[in-house]
């Protein structure tokens, strides 16, 4: 140890003292003789109790240390005994520090005291943060800071704030694929802070969007894009530059018109179009036969199956079984409208489609669909996840049991059938051609069901009819893609693939329409049975 360091342990106000000394000492040396060796001196001339004091103030040292690291390994401990039961998932500063670089969601939804700090420091703990869910916060800014997910964060959910534009640090998320900002207060989409190479979803239902900005045209990879219950007048032609996007929901606007060029879209399987003034006049009006809700029994406690919209209980209706799809309060789904899923679900009259009874009203309200029950019922896919994006995200577990080549076969024709009658008869389009919304009974009959998205449509424009025809047909051709890929063990995709590429070619006028795909179908040998 240097004597600078010696001189410390004893504190600042010993070093003049020993200073003079030594001066002292230097000059007895050259005034008397010989010299007394400085070390050996000053280990003579050290009081006692100042090294009393060292030992004692090294002992402290030691000590403070000892408490110290015993206290953070008892917060660790019991932190890690009380299973994450302490911390507040509102507040970023009490997330248990040894998790925060593993944590891959972070959910800090409906927070009552929301507090995101503007620390750099503090987002840059959570290295691996892949999906972010700050839904139903009042928020109306994000801090720059968060910037600091950007090298992870893929899904970000937004919804039921106070946004009124994109926050600016949004675009800094190079890796953002999902981005929901339902239920706030935008009012134009812009792709001026959102990350255009890396997003393919992008939620915006039900906010006060009245403009699209041309600049949308910069959004190449987007594949979904959710606008139902908006202010929109018209749709730009830019839009038809994102060759990507496979499904749009417009359901609810103030459309009059749209683009033949975004009808025209390549990908474009799903569309949603209701409650918008373009096809109102087509709309089926006071189709429902009105049930009173005392005449309907509706058991709760046996739900036969949900999804976004609500409910579907069982039930009974004059002596006959029934299924009741009771809607959310103040429903704004991403499709559509309830009204108009009722109305035209109780137009639709066809032996491979769900049809309606009825609809219970409540205050002139339509609250509640009754639908024929369908015993034993199962739908044959699962709902797309973050993943799959627009394709359902495989088959159902229930209906494994029940697959075999020849109930394959029959869905693809059911559904065919189907999708024919209500484009070439009643000028409806499904809106959500997917095998989770083909359900099948116990008698091994596929349905198509779910008429949340359908909209009706002026069979009269004969160029636009045929447009929006084709966009379903892309629609069942992932379908039978889905089924063969799925289920390849069971059924052979060579005989279809004609007729699929046909039908998943990228000109639309030149796929074939439904009736054609019905004639292709029952000239095929495996359909023989089926199509007779
Ligand atoms: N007529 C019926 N008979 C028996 N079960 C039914 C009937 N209609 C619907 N179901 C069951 O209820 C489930 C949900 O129905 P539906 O798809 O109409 O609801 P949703 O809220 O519109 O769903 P999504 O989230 O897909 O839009 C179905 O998958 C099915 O299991």
């Amino acid at each position: 140890m240097s004597d600078e360091g010696s001189s410390s342990l004893f504190g600042e106000e010993s070093m003049p003292e020993d200073n003079m000394e030594m001066r002292q000492r230097r000059v007895r040396t050259t005034q008397m003789g010989d010299p007394v060796p400085r070390r050996v001196e000053r280990k003579q001339t050290k009081p006692a109790a100042e090294w009393t004091k060292a030992i004692i103030m090294s002992f402290a040292a030691l000590a403070g240390f000892v408490v110290f690291t015993l206290r953070k390994k008892a917060t660790y401990l019991a932190r890690k005994g009380s299973d994450f039961k302490t911390f507040d998932k509102c507040n970023l500063a009490t997330y248990p520090v040894w998790k925060l670089d593993e944590a891959e969601e972070l959910n800090m939804s409906k927070c009552e005291h929301m507090n995101l700090p503007d620390d750099i420091e503090v987002w840059s703990r959570f290295k691996s943060v892949k999906k972010l869910d700050l839904n139903s916060n009042s928020l109306t800014d994000l801090p720059s800071a968060m910037e600091a997910l950007a090298p992870s964060l893929e899904i970000l959910f937004l919804s039921e704030n106070k946004f009124t534009k994109v926050p600016d640090v949004i675009k800094k998320m190079t890796k953002l694929r999902v981005l929901s900002m339902r239920g706030n207060l935008l009012t134009e989409l812009t792709s001026e802070n959102l990350p255009v190479a890396s997003l393919v979803w992008l939620i915006l239902t039900n906010n006060n969007i009245g403009n699209i900005s041309s600049n949308v045209n910069n959004l190449t990879h987007l594949r979904k894009l959710m606008l139902s219950h908006n202010s929109l007048h018209e749709i730009p032609l830019e839009l038809h530059e994102c060759k990507d996007l496979e499904l749009i929901r417009l359901a609810d606007n103030n459309l009059e018109t749209i683009p033949r060029e975004v009808l025209s879209l390549p990908r474009l399987g799903w569309i949603s179009l209701s409650g918008n003034p373009i096809f109102k006049s087509k709309t089926p009006k006071n189709s429902e036969k009105i049930i009173k809700e005392n005449d309907i029994e509706i058991n709760k406690s046996k739900i036969l199956g949900q999804g976004a919209s609500g409910i579907v209980f069982s039930g009974t209706y004059q002596d006959q079984d029934v299924a009741v799809k009771v809607f959310k309060e103040q429903s704004k789904g991403s499709d559509g409208n309830a009204e108009d899923e009722m109305s035209i679900n109780s137009v639709v009259d066809n032996p491979y489609a769900i049809s309606a009874i009825g609809v219970v009203e409540n205050n002139g309200k339509k609250k509640m669909l009754v639908m024929k029950l369908l015993k034993g019922t199962s739908p044959l896919g699962k709902v797309p996840s973050f993943d799959t994006v627009t394709r359902d995200a495989g088959p159902a577990p229930l209906s494994q049991k029940i697959i075999n080549k020849e109930v394959l076969l029959t869905t693809i024709w059911n559904v065919a059938s189907a999708l024919e009658y209500i484009h070439g008869s009643i000028g409806v389009s499904h809106g959500d051609i997917y095998l989770h919304n083909v359900l099948i009974d116990g008698d091994k009959v596929s349905r198509i069901s779910d008429w949340g998205a359908s909209f009706a449509y002026d069979l009269d424009d004969a160029e636009q009819a045929e447009l929006i025809e084709k966009i379903e047909v892309l629609a069942f051709g992932r379908l039978i893609q889905d089924i063969l890929s799925w289920h390849s063990k069971v059924i052979e995709g060579e005989p279809f693939k004609g007729l699929l590429d046909d039908i998943l070619q990228p000109e639309i006028t030149e796929r074939p329409g439904f009736k054609a795909i019905k004639d292709r179908l029952a000239l095929m040998p495996e359909m023989s049975e089926i199509a007779g």
